[in-house]
């Protein structure tokens, strides 16, 4: 019997390597042409006495920058159900690194069940030849799963099998999804993959609406407002409008703004993609980056005031224009200008383009937050409704979000001070920011007592340091008056004199005139 079985491994084996040898020579002598024309009419062949269709899922199908979703889905179904009979398995972490999941390995094969059909599906990473070798997946290399099955029930798979690991697929998504935080201004593409600029890591910002400090009746104003964009897009499509928002935060540095979007980002459950303007070469790459989000996004571009110099390159032209009309040409531009010129080729309308123009359409459930410090530097059109739907003022901490912190960072919702820090916070501005550094505990020693305590302190110095300040201004500003002042009564008496002097210069050459029509000069007059 042993005997027997080893002649017949040993015959599989010639067989195998003569196969291999004809297909070597195959390979290598046989023109292009005909090698595709045997390819095509061997399939044929083939496909008279093999039964089985095969369908492939390609990882970018159609879109070269957009992973195809349907691929996504099938990878976690596959992952799901079938990793437990695959041999070759790869595993990564989810959720907070806290469990793993198990997905096919490249080129492993599975079976699956669906309504007493067997179906096969094989995973298949193709790796470009002149590929050099590298930890990192590259650009060029092509994904790809190929699910075979028996052609008799070529209807079921394709009218009802494939939705239903679509579906499946796309629940354990949102089951398992861990939210992202994008950025395109990382110098190295941590996955190498050319084909986006965008690198991430999880999103793991614990902010709230519940801790965001701010005016309860304003912060329940902006929850309503997401969750009628959340559930709006009936109403978007019904209007005719692309299913998105912009948001404009705007306020002083420390009032919340980084905070609020983290919070918008967990009341909605979506990825944040933080755009850094002045890493952005042209408008195409803008475009590019914006085609490469996904739905179910937050599309950030803090301090936009300082990302690029938008309201002056509108100023700039401006000035262009003003120039040629004075036939000057263009006002010359400063270094500072000339450099920011070189950095970015990012231009308003590049950007106005982002915001509404018809490439901001190409997907949907997408907020756009804008934030700045100085809402007056921005050009109207960059914030104008429609374009920034929502405008929202972080300000300097009222009571109210003061009483927010003090639940937060001390556990406590009323005590003997909140009458005195109401009345002193009415008196200062501080930023929700100083406020929360002043409350926190420094040590274990320190209760809710002391850092109410601290916090009375801190006010009660900004309000001296503010009086002082304004002092200081106003006793500034009365110099630069008085100094103005007595400018202008200098200047005054210049003109006086000046005009006393022209007066009586003019009445001497008079005189002297009276004097010389008969011939006699004044001098001569006098003389005589
Ligand atoms: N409204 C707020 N509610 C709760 N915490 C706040 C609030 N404002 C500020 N903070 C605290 O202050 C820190 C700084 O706030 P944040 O970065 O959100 O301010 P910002 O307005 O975005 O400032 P900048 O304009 O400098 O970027 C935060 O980490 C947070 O702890």
């Amino acid at each position: 019997m042993m005997v027997g079985m080893g002649e017949m491994w040993t015959k599989v084996g010639s067989i195998m390597a003569s196969l291999m040898f004809v297909y070597a020579m195959f390979q290598q002598y046989f023109p292009y042409q005909f090698r595709s024309y045997f390819t095509k009419y061997s399939n044929k062949v083939v496909g008279l006495v093999y039964p089985y269709i095969q369908i492939t899922f390609n990882e970018y199908s159609g879109d070269r920058f957009k992973r195809s979703e349907v691929f996504t889905a099938i990878q976690t179904y596959l992952s799901a159900n079938s990793s437990e009979r695959a041999r070759r398995l790869k595993a990564h972490d989810i959720k907070d690194s806290k469990s793993l999941v198990l997905s096919l390995d490249d080129n492993e094969e599975v079976t699956d069940d669906f309504q007493g059909v067997k179906v096969w599906w094989t995973s298949y990473k193709s790796v470009p030849k002149n590929n050099t070798f590298s930890w990192y997946p590259n650009s060029d290399e092509k994904k790809y799963y190929r699910l075979a099955f028996h052609r008799r029930h070529r209807d079921l798979i394709t009218s009802s099998y494939l939705s239903h690991i679509v579906q499946e697929g796309k629940g354990i998504e949102v089951k398992n999804r861990q939210r992202k935080l994008y950025t395109n201004g990382a110098n190295e593409n941590w996955y190498g993959d050319k084909r986006t600029k965008w690198s991430h890591v999880l999103f793991e910002h614990p902010a709230t609406f519940d801790t965001l400090a701010m005016d309860p009746k304003k912060k329940k104003e902006i929850i309503n407002d997401l969750l009628k964009f959340k559930n709006g897009k009936e109403y978007y499509a019904k209007v005719g409008k692309a299913w998105k928002r912009g948001y404009l935060l705007y306020g002083p540095p420390g009032t919340g703004k980084s905070t609020m979007i983290s919070a918008m980002a967990n009341f909605l459950d979506y990825d944040v993609y933080d755009l850094e303007l002045t890493s952005v070469k042209d408008n195409t790459e803008l475009r590019k980056l914006l085609i490469d989000t996904s739905n179910k996004s937050i599309i950030v571009i803090e301090d936009i005031d300082c990302s690029l110099d938008l309201t002056g390159q509108r100023k700039k032209e401006k000035e262009k224009k003003k120039g040629d009309e004075e036939g000057k040409g263009p006002v010359p531009k400063m270094a500072e200008e000339l450099e920011d010129t070189n950095k970015s080729k990012v231009t308003l309308s590049g950007l106005l383009n982002f915001i509404d123009g018809i490439w901001s359409a190409c997907g949907g459930e997408r907020l756009i937050v804008f934030t700045t410090n100085y809402v007056d530097k921005l050009d109207p059109a960059l914030i104008r409704r429609g374009r920034m739907d929502k405008h929202i003022e972080l300000s300097y901490c009222c009571f109210e979000s003061f009483k927010v912190l003090a639940r937060n960072y001390l556990d406590v919702e009323s005590h003997r001070l909140f009458a005195e820090i109401e009345h002193l916070l009415g008196e200062t501005n501080m930023t929700p920011a100083d406020v929360a550094e002043n409350i926190m505990p420094k040590s274990d020693e320190e209760d809710a007592d002391m850092c109410l305590k601290n916090l009375v302190a801190a006010l009660e110095k900004a309000k001296e340091d503010a009086k002082k300040k304004a002092e200081e201004e106003a006793k500034l500003k009365a110099e630069e008056e008085a100094k103005l002042k007595a400018e202008e009564e200098e200047k005054l008496k210049a003109e006086k004199e000046e005009k006393v002097e022209k007066e009586s210069e003019t009445n001497s050459v008079k005189e002297n005139g009276k004097c010389t029509c008969n011939g006699t000069s004044a001098k001569e007059v006098k003389e005589n």
